[in-house]
């Protein structure tokens, strides 16, 4: 997959709505400033020959400038306003394709690649970054090709009626132009820059107090923490000031070089007038042009910022694929049968980052049917192998097979469809208990579900529960105890009827009763197939065909008599 997040490549699909969203705003300040440029010339010409007389007044023909004013009056309101639906609309389509993009470049770095990153860093990023490039179209790119296509039909405009004042006008908008992005694109990047950072990780932060809130209450930490997220803040604030500061001074020095503009037109129409007839009444159509071409040079510096935006967001999206680009494997296996196995053949793992060897030629072979346990102190990496059958990480040596097929050259979403795991770490939805099930098996009946609850030994507690299976189970399963939400995610994982289960810590928070009838009708349903558990728990071991405890790195046979109840 290629992750460029080059803005053209993303708009592709729908440039020609982009287009036409650029074409009306561009007929949209043509618009604009033919009104006013025809306004300026309809006023003081019927001024004039107001002046000269009734029989001029007569001769006058009011009705085909008036026309063209109204025209433009017209033209105006109805480009604006459909500028905006077809450009808004736009923009939210470019936001929903650099989302779907920045989503495609999350997905194969987790977890490896994105184990130093924050959920509000990320969170951040996902929604900051995305928005940033969505929002090039309509705050950076159609600004600055508004700018051109119009500043270029402006001064041809001028041209026409006084080529001093089309000479004029190009130097004012040069001037202006290359003050946005030399002048403010020099002096704002810094300060966007540690805007986007700054504000990324204040989220993140923002994010941990909430999640910890009690914690850090008990330890008495929550003023530090307060403070850390007052002094970030204030420097964010700073920072935005100092780009309001930089736009409005931006703004104020094109205003002022349109006015120094508007001095030199006035000053060169009226020697005109007197040196080669220019028309009087041309005098103020092209002051009240120059004031109108301005109207597309004005929005540039905020424009520049967008750019800028836009261009980190890209930059910081591209740096993030980078590190952790993992090819997408291709080789699938269609089936799994009695003789399919997975090997670990003289594995060795460590950490990036991290020296120490969590395998060091580390080799297992579990057989489709087997019922095994791996034990082992706490560090010794068990749940660690749930990463490597994944191949969320890679292996230094040694080779890891499944179904004969090496692991790294498998595709992971082929792999998932044959292994299920509830690992250490899972995670329960916001959401009732059925939509938990729903969002992983989206056809689930309730029976169904409840035949899964009564092996975790849930379903009566589901039962009980006011609105049964519909019942809400809170943010981060807040309203389950541990024990209950982790055979909440046994149950789920039971769901996908895949032939091997890995389960970390199964038994985790139960007590004693609980613990073996569970494991009891797990082994009843998984009679023929495999059963991996990866526990301390010593007393339930003698169910299970084959223990292997891990220690140094490797995986040692357990003698079961040892264990026998
Ligand atoms: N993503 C990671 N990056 C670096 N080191 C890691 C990472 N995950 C785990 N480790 C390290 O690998 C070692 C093994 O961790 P693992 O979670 O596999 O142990 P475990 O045997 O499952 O422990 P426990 O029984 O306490 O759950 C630990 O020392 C841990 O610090």
């Amino acid at each position: 997959m290629n992750f460029n997040f080059s803005f053209f490549q993303l708009v592709k699909p729908i440039k020609w709505h982009l287009m036409l969203g650029l074409f009306l705003s561009c007929i949209a300040a043509l618009s604009n400033f033919g009104l006013l440029f025809l306004s300026g010339w309809l006023i003081a010409s019927a001024a004039i020959v107001g002046l000269t007389g009734i029989i001029a007044v007569q001769a006058f023909n009011i009705i085909v400038p008036a026309s063209g004013v109204r025209f433009f009056a017209i033209t105006r309101i109805v480009t604006r306003y459909l500028e905006r639906v077809i450009t808004h609309d736009g923009a939210l389509r470019v936001i929903s394709l650099a989302r779907k993009k920045v989503y495609e470049c999350l997905i194969p770095l987790t977890p490896a690649g994105l184990v130093n990153k924050r959920g509000g860093d990320l969170l951040g990023q996902f929604v900051s970054d995305s928005e940033n490039i969505a929002n090039y179209y309509t705050d950076a790119l159609l600004p600055f090709i508004r700018a051109l296509c119009c500043g270029i039909i402006f001064i041809v405009t001028f041209y026409f009626f006084l080529p001093v004042a089309a000479f004029s006008l190009a130097i004012a908008f040069i001037m202006a132009v290359g003050l946005v992005s030399v002048g403010v694109y020099g002096c704002s990047y810094k300060y966007i820059c540690h805007i986007l950072e700054s504000r990324n990780s204040l989220q993140a932060d923002l994010g941990e107090i909430l999640r910890h809130f009690g914690e850090l209450y008990i330890f008495k930490v929550i003023d530090q923490y307060f403070k850390k997220i007052q002094t970030a803040q204030k420097s964010i604030d700073q920072s935005r000031l100092m780009l309001d500061c930089i736009e409005s001074v931006a703004k104020s020095l094109i205003t002022f070089i349109m006015m120094i503009c508007v001095i030199a037109v006035l000053f060169q129409a009226s020697n005109a007038h007197h040196d080669i007839g220019l028309n009087a009444a041309e005098i103020p159509m092209l002051v009240l042009g120059v004031m109108a071409a301005f109207d597309v040079i004005l929005p540039l510096p905020q424009a520049c910022h967008a750019h800028i935006k836009a261009r980190l967001a890209q930059k910081r999206l591209q740096i993030l694929s980078n590190a952790g680009k993992k090819k997408q494997s291709s080789r699938v296996i269609n089936s799994v049968s009695s003789s399919t196995c997975l090997v670990f053949d003289k594995v060795q793992f460590s950490y990036p980052h991290n020296p120490r060897m969590i395998l060091q030629n580390a080799s297992l072979t579990i057989k489709q049917g087997d019922k095994v346990a791996i034990i082992g102190e706490s560090g010794t990496g068990k749940s660690s192998l749930i990463n490597l059958i994944f191949s969320f990480y890679p292996i230094q040596a040694g080779e890891i097979k499944f179904a004969g097929e090496s692991v790294k050259n498998l595709n992971t979403d082929n792999l998932s469809s044959f292994i299920t795991v509830v690992s250490q770490d899972f995670h329960l939805f916001s959401g009732s208990i059925m939509d938990n099930f729903r969002l992983i098996v989206p056809d689930a009946t309730e029976n169904e579900i409840y035949d899964v609850l009564k092996i975790v030994q849930l379903d009566d507690f589901v039962k009980q529960l006011p609105k049964n299976l519909h019942s809400h189970i809170g943010n981060n399963a807040i309203e389950l105890s541990g024990g209950q939400a982790k055979r909440l995610a046994i149950a789920i994982a039971l769901l996908r009827k895949t032939p091997w289960l890995i389960l970390d810590e199964p038994t985790d928070g139960l007590d004693q009763q609980t613990k073996y009838t569970m494991m009891q009708e797990l082994l009843k349903l998984y009679a023929d197939k495999t059963l991996i558990i990866i526990t301390h728990e010593t007393s339930i071991l003698f169910l299970m065909n084959l223990v292997f405890s891990l220690e140094n790195g490797c995986f040692n046979k357990v003698i079961m008599d040892d264990y026998k109840k």
